[in-house]
């Protein structure tokens, strides 16, 4: 099995128009709460997915079971064909995976993470440090490389995050809010990376709250809200009648906001 993948570009073994991720009645809770209710998903091969989901919606735990981080109460899930849950190793191989809150190994550099990461995935040094310095370059890390990961500020982490990710030159890569927290600058740089990656055929799932970054982004969008899927299908379908993707979004979800009304009165100016 080459766990390595093809050359520098991504090399997608799943058919175009084959489904990437196909999930069946998830489940999971945490002691009362449902966290995920019973989701069906279909994510086509080749395409920018966005889920997207008001606070507490799902898409953390809904991610997580699909990457195999966490096991759910029930339900089936597909990648690339594979069941993540009966055959993790093989699973794992083929995606790539930033997670929310990535914690990444804080005393080695950037560099000697990305070392160590690509060794851990079985890569022969002369090609990690081929692919590593291609990375570092096109995410612009290249000049801090040698600093300790502990020095890097929110947007290095994500890049670094993200590098670990590719590195292997996974099928399918899953983003958890991969732009939270970054500048815009390193927002453009992810951006173009991940557009160039999709170009070639391999497939990413994000999500974000950010409606405008996903419409820009993304050619298929499933919209989360309370561990249901409420939508999900070509990003044209799921805006429908609507202006814009936010006011889809909002009518979906049902979401009036939450008017302060006659509360608040105390804040802002002279009592
Ligand atoms: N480990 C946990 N223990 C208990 N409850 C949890 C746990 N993880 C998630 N939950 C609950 O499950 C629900 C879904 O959480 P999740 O993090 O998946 O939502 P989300 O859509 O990713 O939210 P956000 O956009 O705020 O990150 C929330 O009500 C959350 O409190």
């Amino acid at each position: 099995m080459d766990t390595a993948g093809g050359g520098s570009a991504a090399a997608p073994a799943t058919p175009p128009g084959a489904a990437a991720v196909r999930v069946r009645g998830l489940w999971k809770r945490f002691g009362e709460q449902i966290a995920v209710h019973g989701v069906d998903l279909d994510l086509p091969a080749g395409r920018f997915v966005g889920l997207v989901g008001p606070n507490g919606a799902g898409k953390t735990t809904t991610l997580s079971m699909i990457t195999g981080l966490l096991r759910p109460d029930e339900g089936t899930v597909e990648v690339v064909g594979r069941d993540v849950w009966r055959d993790p190793a093989d699973v794992k191989s083929r995606i790539g995976v930033l997670p929310e809150g990535l914690r990444l190994f804080e005393r080695l550099s950037g560099r000697e993470l990305l070392t160590f990461m690509g060794r851990l995935r079985g890569l022969p040094v002369a090609e990690v440090e081929r692919r590593a310095d291609e990375l570092l370059d096109v995410l612009d890390l290249s000049a801090a490389q040698h600093k300790l990961v502990i020095d890097y500020s929110t947007g290095m982490r994500k890049k670094t995050g993200l590098a670990t990710a590719l590195l292997h030159n996974p099928e399918v890569l899953f983003l958890d809010e991969p732009f939270e927290g970054v500048d815009p600058v390193s927002a453009q740089t992810i951006r173009g990376v991940l557009e160039r990656y999709t170009a070639s055929g391999a497939t990413v799932v994000f999500s974000s709250h950010v409606m405008e970054l996903v419409e820009s982004l993304c050619d298929w969008v499933a919209v989360m809200a309370a561990g249901r899927v409420r939508a999900h299908g070509p990003l044209a379908e799921v805006r429908g009648g609507a202006e814009s993707l936010q006011e889809a979004f909002l009518r979906l979800v049902g979401a009036q906001g939450n008017p302060a009304g006659p509360r608040l009165e105390w804040l802002g100016g002279t009592a």
